[in-house]
């Protein structure tokens, strides 16, 4: 007992007093110049944040009070980088070393395991986006106008229901269709979520959407090992499988569809009819280094264009159609552009060149997307230390940039809060990393050009057939920072038939 307390415990202290000290000499080089918000014991800045809607605030005071660089501390182990300064956002983002994504994307990975979006920017994911990008080529992009407009038609329809309320959460309504139109884009096959919202498959999509976020910020679910034991692991287990077998269903579908068709092209049978090429067909089709990818590669491929498609794609929707309801000269504008294209207004289908024409709808979609960026925060995280002016970053720190900051940054916008999309008439490239929604440097949005014409088609058909108004009672967005951006309160605008 003696030994105990004479000799093991005093050397432990000494010990960890040692330790302690070698620490923070060898962490004296990082984090230098780089200001933290007051702190309070062990919880560090954590009751900044207790919900996800107060996260854009309270980065938005921190980024005023201490500037474009911040280290804030949640807890007395973790603490992230939050960075809206230009030229460290410029640095980040054009690096081809600075590639990986930061830990907070794990709680995708038992959904999209190493697909595009959440793989470290290794050699697979280089051999991966080469051969992904061509599915994004105009020619290919072209063959989808079609079934974005049939989805529109059916949105349509379900507004034309709420023609008379004066407040509609037009969430609900675009976030089935935005699934309609990436289920049959990315799989080649319908899920009529609009018709079926009920379906298990819908219901697997929302459920995975809602876990990620709830596991994110619960002290309990972010730890696998307590995960287990929440009625959520059982919920995700169950939309998992149900997804997964979904997509591994239709992949296997389509291949034996691929090998029949190959055997009656060489028997010489072939009617010769071109089928719509789905963005499977183009994964099936690819090769990386001579060989097809395996069914677990094609179905995690297939399933991050299923979540990084619909929920971003929705968010953006969703708020062009708050601002155009709220802001009447802007919508007045978006509305005569449609009728110069449009001559006769009943005209029921869009074309690509249609949408190509839509300059005034772009402006104004650009515009929402500064001000209510889908993804408003990107996690990276770097494999090695590196300096950025005089401070060291330490390899592995997570580092959260701010995209919805520099996007209301007065320095580069003027009057940043004002909506006003003649703003983005003639841009001025200067600089380039003061608006990036869909991010910028090699780890960019692969889908921004199908985006856009999804957008612009779908928003076309809602401006010709419906007059948008400011929703009575007034509302005002409660932003909430989820995986995509999203108001807690909905997105409410009152809808009118055009006359
Ligand atoms: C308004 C719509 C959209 C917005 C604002 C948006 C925004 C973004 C952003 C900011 C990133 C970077 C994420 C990060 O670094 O963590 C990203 C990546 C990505 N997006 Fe989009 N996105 C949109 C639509 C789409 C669509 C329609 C698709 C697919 C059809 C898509 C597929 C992807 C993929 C696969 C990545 C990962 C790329 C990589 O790491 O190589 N996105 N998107």
């Amino acid at each position: 007992m003696a030994l105990l307390t004479d000799v093991f415990l005093p050397l432990v202290i000494i010990l960890l007093i040692f330790w302690y000290w070698y620490r923070s000499q060898k962490n004296k080089k990082y984090y230098q110049n780089v200001a933290t918000p007051p702190t309070v014991p062990i919880l560090g800045n954590a009751l900044d944040f207790t919900t996800t809607t107060e996260l854009l605030g309270t980065f938005m005071r921190y980024r005023k009070d201490y500037g474009g660089l911040v280290k804030v501390h949640i807890g007395p182990l973790r603490h992230f980088l939050l960075v809206s300064d230009y030229k460290m956002l410029e640095y980040l983002l054009s690096s081809p070393k600075i590639v990986d994504k930061s830990e907070d994307y794990k709680f995708l990975s038992s959904w999209l395991g190493t697909g595009l979006l959440l793989a470290d920017g290794g050699p697979k994911w280089k051999k991966h986006r080469k051969i992904l990008t061509p599915a994004f080529h105009f020619q290919i992009l072209e063959q989808f106008v079609d079934v974005f407009d049939s989805c529109s038609n059916v949105l349509i329809q379900k507004l034309d229901k709420e023609v008379g309320n004066t407040s509609v959460d037009v969430y609900p309504f675009v976030t089935l269709f935005t699934l309609d139109v990436i289920c049959e884009s990315t799989m080649g096959t319908k899920i009529n979520a609009q018709d079926d919202v009920t379906s298990d498959y819908v219901q697997s999509v929302k459920h995975m959407c809602r876990i990620i976020i709830e596991r994110s910020i619960s002290p309990v679910q972010m730890y696998d090992f307590l995960f287990v034991f929440t009625r959520n692991y059982f919920i995700q287990r169950r939309a998992l499988r149900i997804l997964h077998d979904k997509a591994d269903g239709v992949i296997s579908q389509r291949l034996r569809e691929l090998q029949a068709q190959t055997k009656t092209d060489s028997e010489g049978d072939s009617e010769g009819i071109k089928k719509k090429k789905a963005f499977l067909d183009l994964i099936l089709e690819a090769k990386v280094d001579g060989k097809p990818l395996s069914q677990d590669d094609i179905r995690q491929e297939v399933e991050t264009f299923m979540f990084a498609g619909h929920d971003t794609t929705a968010s953006a929707i969703s708020f062009t159609l708050y601002c155009l309801a709220n802001y009447p000269e802007v919508q007045k504008m978006a509305y005569e552009e449609q009728l110069s294209i449009f001559e006769d207004n009943n005209e029921p289908d869009v074309t690509y060149a249609n949408l190509q024409s839509m300059k005034y709808l772009e402006l104004v979609i650009k515009e929402t997307l500064r001000l209510y960026p889908s993804v408003p925060i990107i996690g990276r995280q770097s494999g090695e230390d590196f300096q950025f002016d005089n401070s060291w970053i330490p390899k592995g720190d997570t580092m959260l940039l701010f995209l919805y900051g520099i996007h209301r940054d007065p320095k580069y916008f003027k009057d940043p809060e004002v909506f006003d999309p003649n703003r983005f008439e003639n841009p001025d490239n200067k600089m380039p990393y003061s608006y990036i929604p869909f991010s910028a440097g090699p780890r960019n949005c692969i889908g921004q050009k199908f985006a856009m014409l999804e957008m612009k088609c779908v928003l076309s058909k809602i401006l010709r057939k419906f007059e948008l108004q400011p929703a009575v009672p007034q509302h005002n967005l409660l932003l909430t920072a989820e995986t995509v951006l999203k108001s807690a309160n909905g997105i409410k605008i009152g809808i009118k038939l055009r006359k």
